[in-house]
């Protein structure tokens, strides 16, 4: 079990800058909190597949050794280079489910701490299957063999992949020839499913998977506003929307498109493991509104939720007293906490009108 945040630390990376913009404007479909797993690999002899879609970038222990050689945080094949029989594939690969169903538009094959073993080049496949993926299976080359640097993030934008359908359910990574890889992100938007769910059914249109993400923020020091929408209850204090002390008469805030709009009849807000620094109290605001520039002050917000107490480390759960109107439509919430502190989770339950803002 995985216990720590998504990676916020900055670090020497390698590739396009456009991979940047879209892995901070997407979801990660490979975070092992949506239920992204490693499912096979060729080898694993030095360190094991199920790395990958661990949370931060991996650590090192110097003069760690276990039977098998250095302890490293990834996946690491043996050396098979100059060892393959003649007419074998020159790579190693690893198949991963991701998370949630989504199209992908970017991916960080991270080689942190792989020095001397980092694979020279690797490239990324990707399918659509309700099942698993077997021998026959038709991978869609969404990434070509791509030069990797050792020891650093390598980010690259994928061209979106117009002769098939989107979205993808699976991923494989190909390392060549062989070597380690701490880390494997790939940044894309989850495809709610209608067909997944019966009319009438209440369900958290602000949730990671169905495409909820925060969208502006007051402060994010210690942690990202989209862990408040993972699945789940928060792991550790990490895991969740923490902002830096304030020393002065403001209040902070966070903004969450939701991943389709709806109507909004119950709210849950989890202060799970903020037990010296939840906020005060709380107010919740809501829009129906296409415009970008969401932080502009002329937006017309709604109250649904005048001023409540807030408590440590429970989930405070708003039915009755919302107050706005539940027939109305919105797109956008923004949580105000005051004046500052931490909250793990935030459930905006309602009917959704299917018109996905992705
Ligand atoms: N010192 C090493 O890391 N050696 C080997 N790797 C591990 N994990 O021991 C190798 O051959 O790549």
């Amino acid at each position: 079990m995985t216990t720590s945040a998504p990676d916020n630390t900055d670090a020497a990376y390698a590739g396009d800058p456009r991979a940047r913009a879209i892995a901070e404007s997407h979801l990660n479909l490979l975070d092992e909190r949506l239920g992204a797993r490693a499912l096979a690999c060729s080898d694993e002899w030095f360190a094991e597949a199920g790395n990958l879609v661990k949370p931060g970038r991996g650590i090192f222990r110097e003069g760690h050794f276990v039977a098998t050689g250095q302890w490293m945080d990834g996946w690491e094949s043996r050396r098979s280079f100059g060892r393959r029989p003649p007419g074998a594939a020159n790579y190693d690969w690893c198949i991963l489910r991701l998370g949630a169903p989504g199209s992908l538009n970017a991916v960080d094959i991270d080689t942190h701490h792989f020095r001397g073993n980092a694979p020279e080049a690797a490239a990324l496949d990707a399918l659509f299957t309700e099942d698993e993926p077997d021998n026959d299976a038709d991978w869609l080359e969404l990434l070509p063999k791509s030069q990797l640097q050792a020891h650093s993030r390598n980010l690259f934008a994928i061209e979106t992949a117009t002769d098939r359908p989107q979205p993808f359910t699976h991923v494989r990574l190909r390392i060549f020839p062989d070597g380690g890889v701490a880390r494997l992100r790939a940044w894309g938007r989850p495809l709610l499913r209608r067909d997944h769910f019966i009319d009438g059914e209440l369900i958290d249109l602000s949730a990671a998977q169905h495409g909820g993400r925060g969208v502006a923020v007051s402060n994010r020091f210690y942690s990202s506003p989209d862990n408040l929408l993972m699945p789940g209850r928060g792991v550790n204090m990490g895991d969740g929307w923490e902002t830096r002390r304030r020393r002065d008469d403001g209040h902070d805030w966070a903004i969450v498109q939701l991943g389709v709009a709806g109507t909004i009849h119950k709210v849950v807000v989890d202060t799970a493991h903020f037990k010296g620094n939840f906020p005060h109290h709380m107010t919740l605001e809501a829009i129906n509104t296409d415009r970008k520039d969401i932080e502009a002050a002329n937006l017309e917000w709604q109250t649904l939720l005048p001023a409540r107490r807030l408590f440590a480390d429970r989930e405070h759960l708003f039915l009755r007293e919302l107050v706005h109107d539940r027939s109305e439509r919105f797109t956008h919430v923004r949580l105000n906490i005051f004046p500052d502190g931490g909250v793990s989770r935030l459930r905006i339950l309602g009917f959704p009108d299917w018109i996905s803002l992705a």
